[in-house]
């Protein structure tokens, strides 16, 4: 199988060049905020010992930074989290097969994912810090601006959970409606925008119509149909759906709007949420966002919000929602490689009926970052990883997408020449297991 190059920074006129020499540094930068902002209360909180470490951490950020902007070599990594093996094996083996190591000569997705365990690496090595998400402020501040956009939405779900015997017709309406909630909350990432506020400060419903336009690749009734065929099949039989989660605060609510609807309506029966292991990319949700959102949710005064999070408790409870957060999304591979580093996790995935893939990291991860043009087959892309039928709901932020029709490339591009990493434009992606 013949494939196009990585994505990487050794191409000036990429937005992996972009991201390498200017985003990357600023993220580090804005940690080195972060600490400098906490140390007084952890020196009063922890002690001597905890300031020391904490000013590592800092030296260990100027150091990341400073090696980022000179092309340093990547070198292996040194604490003593799982992953490390695996982490060194894979650069170990790329060292031995002549390819280059550095910030702006290895591929992209190596690199990023590459620099956010570093990050980790400076707070798995202390102490006092080793739990510390130098993200997590960021993250809280973007919810709570959101917090208008999500009572609207907790709303909405409320009314629409309430309406017993739906129609057909009208289930199929709210079936896209959440899940273009769920697409476009994948605007409020805060690693594309550095940190800075990306709220949701919009109604999230009226929104959508004016969206439409934005959507280049619209899959929605394809995955409609296969989930009902998927009852009709076998009536009595249990459907099982994948929910591969990206970011935190307004995003990860409007997920669980989605995964709450799917299972509410008994368009599946059991759902497996897939969070991140360890703080990433800015704003992908861990366990810990998971918690705060549903904490934010149990304290507040509307009976609503109170009302949804104890019906997303139980959901828990009686096992229609499993919570798990495996290793491998914060490894650098893609998805072409997971049978082979997690088979576990492969073996998993084959059981569900339906994976769905958020967000644009999910997505370069899916088509191996690769370099493919914009009419290149989505199924030839996946290279393999077909464990089975998956859609992503993805805003387009990085320069790489597949089968994308004449038309809809020359109306993205008239509206902005930078259409394919600014977030504005999404696509509902499908990929059907092709039947035994
Ligand atoms: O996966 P997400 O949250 O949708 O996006 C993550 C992201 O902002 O990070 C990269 C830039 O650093 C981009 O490829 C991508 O847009
Ligand atoms: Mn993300």
């Amino acid at each position: 199988m013949s494939l196009p190059p990585p994505l990487s920074a050794k191409d000036k006129n990429s937005f992996a060049y972009e991201t390498v020499k200017d985003r990357l540094p600023l993220i580090v930068t804005r940690i080195v905020d972060f600490l400098a902002r906490h140390r007084s209360d952890i020196l009063h909180d922890f002690g001597e010992d905890a300031d020391r470490e904490c000013k590592s951490c800092i030296g260990a950020m100027d150091k990341l930074r400073y090696e980022i902007a000179r092309d340093k070599p990547i070198v292996l990594l040194g604490d003593q989290y799982p992953d490390v093996e695996i982490w060194n094996r894979c650069l170990q083996d790329m060292r031995n097969k002549g390819q280059a190591l550095s910030w702006f000569q290895s591929p992209w997705l190596l690199v990023e994912c590459y620099m956010y365990r570093c990050i980790m690496q400076a707070f798995y090595l202390t102490k006092h810090m080793n739990t510390t998400d130098p993200f997590y402020e960021m993250k809280q501040r973007s919810f709570l601006a959101s917090e208008n956009a999500a009572h609207t939405l907790l709303s909405q779900l409320d009314n629409d959970l309430q309406m017993k015997n739906t129609e057909e017709s009208t289930l199929r309406e709210q079936f896209s409606t959440y899940m273009e909630i769920s697409l476009w909350g994948n605007r409020c990432d805060l690693s594309l925008s550095a940190g800075s506020d990306s709220s949701q400060n919009h109604d999230p419903f009226h929104q959508l119509s004016e969206l439409k336009q934005c959507l280049l690749i619209n899959h929605e009734s394809d995955v409609y149909q296969y989930i009902v065929k998927q009852h009709s099949d076998d009536f009595n039989h249990d459907i099982y759906f994948d929910l591969i989660l990206d970011n935190a605060g307004f995003e990860l609510l409007g997920d669980l709007c989605l995964a709450d609807f799917l299972i509410s309506k008994r368009l599946c029966s059991r759902l497996t949420l897939h969070l991140k292991m360890m703080p990433w990319f800015v704003s992908d949700a861990t366990r810990q966002d998971l918690d705060w959102l549903f904490s934010q949710l149990e304290k507040s005064q509307s009976e609503i919000w109170q009302k949804t999070v104890e019906r997303w408790k139980e959901h828990v409870k009686n096992g229609q929602w499993i919570i798990t957060a495996h290793q491998f999304y914060t490894l650098p591979f893609d998805y072409s490689q997971m049978r082979k580093y997690s088979s576990d996790l492969y073996t998993s995935l084959t059981n569900s009926h339906l994976l769905i893939f958020k967000g644009d990291l999910n997505y370069r991860k899916l088509v191996g970052d690769l370099k493919w043009n914009l009419n290149d087959k989505f199924d030839y892309a996946l290279r393999g990883f077909h464990p089975t039928s998956l859609v992503v709901l993805r805003t387009l932020k990085s320069d790489v997408q597949l089968e994308l029709d004449e038309q809809s490339i020359n109306y993205a591009k008239n509206l902005d020449s930078n259409w394919m990493v600014t977030g504005q434009f999404g696509v509902i992606q499908w990929w059907k297991k092709p039947d035994v």
